[in-house]
């Protein structure tokens, strides 16, 4: 065997970067999933983009953000604090080649049996498209008692399904319509005008669901709605869940998203958001959804998404 290993300074390929001693990647904190029971945080990919009303490669989002984890360091300058968590990577579900259903299902039963056999572990789940949250939320609340969902959008998601079955445009109409979450145990921050219509606002208002618009996020400090939405919630539920698509953020923080446009939440807000509802303890999984890297510039959206799981991770109590 020719073993070039032996020769000083030729390292395996990609590895032959920069290290600084002192400093602790992010990305070390992220271990392969084999089984543990321990407390902490898994991540799950579900690559699905095929159910996108308009063109979307979100299908490649779990890895591009992966990557810009490894980028970051594990320490919190305004809290004076290393992260220092467990974080597993359960890999990404493989979805069916055109069976956008069946690829549902799968994600429905990955969360289900995660949260199954591993109830002390916060699921991160990256998509994929905003339909993932239909069979995720699915999946999660089945080991959980009364489930309650926090949605950043710029949209509703409750469009009709006669129209193009469970796309990223349904997934809360889906929710509502199975019973897995009640209108009432709906939040949805950061709607948008010219981004939704009068019928899915009345169907909104109609099945009770709590309705922050882009007006509300401008005028009231975000803290405002988050401590009033979990006010809210915990009178009527058990469990909350997150889900940030994030179009809901302006197109100049989120340029890498299929619906991108103005008048939308600042990361600055978003990140804050995370913060606080991360320090709930009846907070215990999220999703994010909506990036699509081949429209990206610079990663800028991903490496967002890895903020939010990095703040996410640093705040979370419970
Ligand atoms: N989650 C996104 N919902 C949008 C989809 C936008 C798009 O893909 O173009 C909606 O229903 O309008
Ligand atoms: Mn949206
Ligand atoms: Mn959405």
């Amino acid at each position: 065997m020719n073993n070039l290993s032996n020769i000083p300074y030729l390292k395996k390929a990609g590895q032959a970067t920069f290290n600084d001693r002192h400093v602790k990647k992010f990305g070390e904190l992220i271990h392969d999933w084999c089984c543990q029971k321990e407390k902490g945080f898994v991540i799950i990919g579900a690559p699905l983009s095929k159910s996108s009303i308009s063109h979307s490669g979100a299908t490649f989002a779990p890895g591009v953000i992966r990557q810009q984890l490894q980028a970051y360091s594990t320490y919190a300058i305004e809290e004076e604090r290393d992260v220092d968590a467990y974080i597993y990577d359960a890999g990404d579900i493989e979805m069916h080649v055109t069976n956008i259903l069946e690829s549902q299902t799968r994600i429905a039963n990955v969360l289900e049996e995660v949260t199954k056999k591993h109830p002390n572990c916060i699921p991160i789940v990256l998509g994929g498209d905003h339909s993932i949250s239909y069979p995720s939320i699915t999946g999660f609340a089945k080991t959980k008692k009364t489930v309650g969902a926090i949605q950043f959008d710029a949209h509703h998601d409750l469009r009709n399904l006669e129209d193009g079955g469970p796309s990223n445009g349904t997934p809360f109409r889906s929710l509502l319509e199975s019973g897995v979450i009640k209108g009432e145990h709906l939040v949805q921050i950061g709607l948008r005008n010219f981004s939704n219509s009068k019928a899915y606002h009345d169907y909104a208002k109609e099945h009770g669901v709590t309705v922050y618009t882009m007006k509300d996020v401008r005028e009231r400090k975000i803290d405002n709605i988050i401590e009033e939405s979990i006010a809210y919630l915990k009178e009527k539920v058990d469990t909350v869940y997150i889900s940030v698509d994030m179009d809901v953020l302006d197109q100049a923080f989120a340029p890498g998203c299929p619906a991108i446009g103005p008048g939308g939440m600042t990361s600055d807000d978003l990140l804050q958001a995370i913060r606080l509802l991360a320090s709930e303890q009846m907070v215990g999984g999220m999703d994010i959804v909506e990036i699509d890297p081949t429209l990206d510039f610079r990663n800028m959206t991903s490496r967002l998404a890895a903020h939010i799981i990095m703040e996410f991770v640093l705040h979370k109590k419970g």
